[in-house]
């Protein structure tokens, strides 16, 4: 089943009075994995959406070698309904009928069997879809695609929210269905995919394709170099340095400790198993993880969402109440700042303005319309917001410039307080590029400067080893090593499977 070649010539894409793509040529070919690289914001996902078919164009031609191959699109956020259960999801809108046109759901599972077996893509059918992890959710979102015959697949920052080993998996499937045929377009921020497995790279930067060529399998024996070629083409200069973790006092106290944490999610699962960390002022503590060991409920739990958690949470060498009101709740933001790994779920208002977004959750704590109107116009500013304005919907943003958003927000309000003592973060700079993610990280280390603790929930492994003073590994709800952040992938990966020996 042979992918179409997808030919794109000079195309031009507009929203309203903003060109998401001035001028973009690229072709797609069935047999390799294609990568697309660029800044947030620089037209990745327009062009792909152009390529499926759904962006106003403008201008320029989108030939598609063979016009009946279905094009299969699987978007940055994801489609899917979440009160449906996983195998509906699967086959919404292409679902097989039994006699008299019902439904036949016996028949949709036997399909997606063999698909799961076929491919290696695995989810759990029976679960409601708002219950899996977010890399199962996405891994639904390719088997609907292939479900649906797709011999032309488009990924849109897939990997963003997988750990490095679902990563690798994903690759794995992604070079199979290549060496099949299917022709492949994966959008990403991570360059160690694009060395390690694409045959093609494409560059996009400020609406245009800057570069678009083959990677050769002897340029893999130098990584370093291709990579300074890549970052160069993708900032349009010279990268930024990288951060790493301010020094420590030897005698830096104990700022948060988090204490037997339990919690028991609907199923009986316990997600939280007992779950003991302690990180100091002015440290910074990454936790990395498996996606679905628990780093989205310690967040929520910190953040005081969590109502059923049992356990101790203790800031300042005093045990947080349970959070029963607003005020509650106000008070702990006060001296915590979360950001949660969804956006969309927990931070981001979409209708809402950039501006309303950047001061959410502060109604009442800033001095009048002038205050507020620099005080959004310096987080636009410090973290780089782009289009820089405020009046924009948040939903009107690239995908990167909506986690600035988050992130930043977070950040400067913490610091800013006068009761700060904590920041969470659940993935940080989560399709974010390189030049924000310095930003970010700059960020970050400053608020460990001011005394702050920090801790990092990353599926990066490399933004841990940069940013940590410590690595804890946590491994079915409870944090099962404490590694250095010296340590390789293969040690931490081998502690995150909860191998004894890591
Ligand atoms: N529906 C829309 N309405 C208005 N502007 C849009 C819309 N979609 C995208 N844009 C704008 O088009 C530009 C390109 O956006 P796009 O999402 O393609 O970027 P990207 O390269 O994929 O970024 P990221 O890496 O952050 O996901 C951005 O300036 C964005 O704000």
């Amino acid at each position: 089943m042979r992918g179409p070649v997808m030919k794109i010539e000079d195309i031009a894409v507009r929203y309203g009075d903003c060109w998401s793509i001035r001028s973009a040529t690229i072709t797609l070919e069935p047999g390799v994995i294609h990568a697309i690289l660029g800044e947030n914001g620089a037209g990745k996902s327009t062009l792909l959406k152009a390529a499926a078919g759904f962006a106003p164009r403008v201008a320029g031609t989108v030939r598609i070698e063979d016009g009946a191959a279905a094009i299969g699109m699987v978007h940055q956020h994801f489609m899917l309904v979440s009160a449906f259960t996983a195998l509906e999801n699967l086959v919404l809108g292409s679902e097989p009928t039994g006699s008299f046109g019902r439904l036949d759901l016996a028949k949709a599972r036997r399909e997606a069997e063999a698909l799961m077996e076929k491919t290696g893509l695995r989810v759990n059918l029976d679960a409601r879809t708002s219950d899996l992890a977010v890399g199962e959710r996405q891994r639904l979102e390719i088997l609907r695609v292939l479900y649906r015959g797709a011999r032309a697949i488009l990924l849109d920052e897939p990997t963003a929210v997988l750990s490095p080993l679902e990563a690798e998996e994903l690759y794995t499937t992604l070079g199979a269905l290549a060496e099949g045929g299917a022709t492949i377009a994966v959008v990403t921020h991570r360059m160690d995919e694009v060395i390690r497995f694409a045959g093609h790279v494409t560059i996009m930067r400020r609406g245009r394709t800057v570069l678009s060529r083959p990677i050769a399998a002897d340029e893999r024996d130098h990584p370093k170099r291709l990579e300074d070629e890549l970052t160069r083409a993708i900032m349009g200069g010279e990268p930024p340095p990288e951060a790493s973790p301010p020094a420590l006092a030897e005698d830096a106290e104990i700022a948060f400790s988090i204490e037997d944490l339990v919690l028991v999610d609907a199923t009986g699962k316990r997600v939280l198993d007992g779950l003991n960390l302690a990180v100091k002022k002015g440290e910074i503590v990454g936790i990395a993880g498996i996606e679905g060991n628990g780093q989205r409920e310690l967040v929520r739990a910190v953040a005081g969402l969590e109502p059923g958690v049992a356990g101790s949470i203790v800031l300042g060498g005093a045990r947080l109440p349970a959070v029963r009101t607003t005020e509650d709740l106000r008070k702990r933001r006060r001296a915590i700042a979360v950001v949660h790994e969804d956006r969309h779920a927990d931070g981001l208002m979409l209708d809402a303005s950039v501006g309303d977004n950047l001061v959410l959750g502060e109604l009442g704590q800033i001095d009048g319309p002038s205050a507020e109107a620099a005080l959004i116009k310096h987080r636009i500013d410090r973290f780089g917001v782009n289009p820089p304005d405020a009046a924009r919907r948040a939903g009107e943003l690239s995908g990167g410039n909506q986690q600035k958003v988050v992130v930043g927000r977070a950040l400067d309000r913490i610091e800013a307080s006068p009761e700060r003592a904590l920041v969470v973060l659940g993935q940080p700079t989560r399709g974010v590029d390189v030049g924000a993610a310095a930003t970010i990280h700059g960020a970050i280390v400053t608020a460990a400067e001011k005394g702050l603790a920090v801790l990092v929930v990353s599926a990066d492994l490399g933004e841990l080893r940069r940013l940590s003073h410590r690595i804890l590994v946590l491994h079915r709800g409870r944090i099962v090593t404490e590694l250095p952040p010296t340590s390789s992938d293969d040690v931490i990966g081998r502690a995150m499977l909860g191998m004894e020996d890591a």
